[in-house]
């Protein structure tokens, strides 16, 4: 077990005067965990700038280390790894910690599925209660094997990968990145091709990095909006630099943070806007925000832009299920936003959210209900009857980051200061996310 379980680090947000400044958040979380796993599977050096060094993302790399590869850190962000090539790994001595990250567990069990090595995977009491069957499941068609596993198909997990993988075709029981890039990154040690269906399209990171180091991939379009993938499997990857772009998931908090403190104008550079990932920013100017989109441009093989916000007398809106995929961790967020927004925000076909480091459907509802908003589940729907937010309550956020965020975003704007009970899982994806805060003129502390 890591350390997360260490002394809780309650934090309180406090309403002060308008934020303003530029500021750039760190890395992609979803891009810096596969540009490590990446520079894993190929020969030659990888060269990474701008990585999130986020304890998630530093778990993954402790994992191709433990896997083969050497991993050095060079400068802040800038990190070079030396890979082994795919089928060059190794037994790993110890167990797999990913601590708090279902990314990096997922896409490892899947590197390991598709090659002749054992690994066991664990982590923190979170990730010990994320459900794990969703990767196996394609993992054991393809020749691995489950030697051990918690009950009901959770870590710790022993994992011995295929001796020869077999390519499948696999149909996604839900819109996930992760099991699509698990099954991919397991076929590319099975020769043939390996074929992954989602009915909804999701983050696209890994075919874009499988096409960026050289293995080729067929995507298609799937029913309405769906995407048939298809990898040749066998390549030959070659190391390749990775510019890792501004996270939008992490941007998220001070967008919305300047949208409900009166007067702010921030801007935020370099936001990543893959168009699987910017749904908030899309339900963000229906619900009427002020978010201009400057400087679009191409950084890494991703388009990103400056965005400039300014707070926005904001409007309850529907959020239709189907785009979920595009902003699924930014629902904690986007319920503080509709919490300030006039009447009633309807957000749908939420149930992914119950299986993320807490069950954020029920975490939200919680901290909003402490926080004096009328919140309400029905069924996978989350209903935020917004307007007035008193605060003056304390957000439990069960070792979950984006409820942290969340719910100081709250207290920047609400009437009494809003207390969360542990900021410390903050770090797994935002380490900087309290000066930051602070450079915009944000009372957290
Ligand atoms: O592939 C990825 O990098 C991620 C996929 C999403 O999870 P699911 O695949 O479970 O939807 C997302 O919630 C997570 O933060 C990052
Ligand atoms: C769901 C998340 O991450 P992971 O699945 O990697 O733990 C997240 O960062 O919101």
């Amino acid at each position: 077990m890591s350390s997360h379980s260490a002394i809780p680090q309650p934090l309180t947000a406090r309403r002060g005067g308008r934020l303003s400044g530029r500021l750039r958040v760190p890395g992609d979380k979803s891009i810096s965990h596969r540009s490590l796993i990446f520079g894993l599977l190929s020969a030659g050096e990888t060269a990474i700038s701008g990585l999130l060094e986020g304890e998630d993302v530093l778990r993954t790399a402790d994992a191709v280390r433990a896997l083969g590869a050497a991993v050095e850190r060079l400068g802040e962000g800038r990190w070079r790894v030396r890979g082994v090539g795919i089928g060059g790994l190794s037994n790993p001595a110890g167990v797999l910690d990913f601590g708090n990250a279902g990314t990096g567990s997922r896409l490892m069990m899947g590197v390991v599925g598709g090659h002749p090595v054992t690994a066991t995977f664990d982590g923190d009491a979170s990730l010990r209660k994320r459900p794990m069957r969703r990767i196996l499941d394609p993992l054991v068609m393809m020749g691995a094997r489950v030697l051990s596993e918690a009950e009901g198909g959770r870590c710790p997990i022993t994992l011995e990968g295929a001796r020869e993988a077999v390519p499948i075709v696999y149909e996604t029981p839900v819109a996930s990145a992760q099991i699509k890039s698990a099954v991919l990154l397991a076929g590319l040690n099975a020769p043939g091709r390996t074929t992954v269906i989602e009915a909804e399209a999701s983050r696209d990171h890994t075919e874009r990095m499988l096409r960026h180091f050289g293995a080729e991939v067929n995507i298609e379009p799937h029913g309405a909006h769906g995407r048939r993938i298809t990898l040749v499997g066998q390549p030959e990857l070659t190391a390749r630099p990775v510019v890792v772009p501004a996270d939008p998931s992490s941007a998220a908090f001070p967008l919305v943070a300047a949208l409900i403190v009166p007067g702010s104008d921030i801007v935020l550079e370099g936001v990543m806007m893959n168009p699987l990932r910017t749904g908030l920013i899309t339900t963000l100017m229906e619900m009427e925000a002020d978010i201009t989109v400057l400087d679009r441009r191409e950084e890494g093989g991703e388009e990103v832009a400056d965005l400039r916000v300014r707070a926005s007398a904001l409007r309850s809106i529907e959020v239709p299920a189907e785009r979920a995929p595009s902003m699924i961790d930014e629902y904690p967020i986007l319920a503080v936003a509709a919490a300030y927004a006039e009447g009633e925000t309807v957000m749908r076909g939420l149930q992914e959210l119950r299986v993320k480091e807490s069950d954020r459907l029920e975490a939200v509802r919680a901290g909003l209900l402490a926080a004096g908003v009328d919140a309400e589940i029905s069924g996978d729907d989350l209903i935020v009857r917004g307007g007035r937010v008193p605060g003056g309550g304390t957000a439990a956020t069960h070792l979950d980051h984006r409820i942290a965020m969340s719910f100081l975003v709250l207290g920047l704007a609400s009437e009494k200061p809003m207390q969360v009970d542990d900021g410390a899982m903050i770090a797994t994806s935002f380490p900087t996310f309290v000066p930051l805060m602070h450079g915009l003129g944000a009372d957290i502390g």
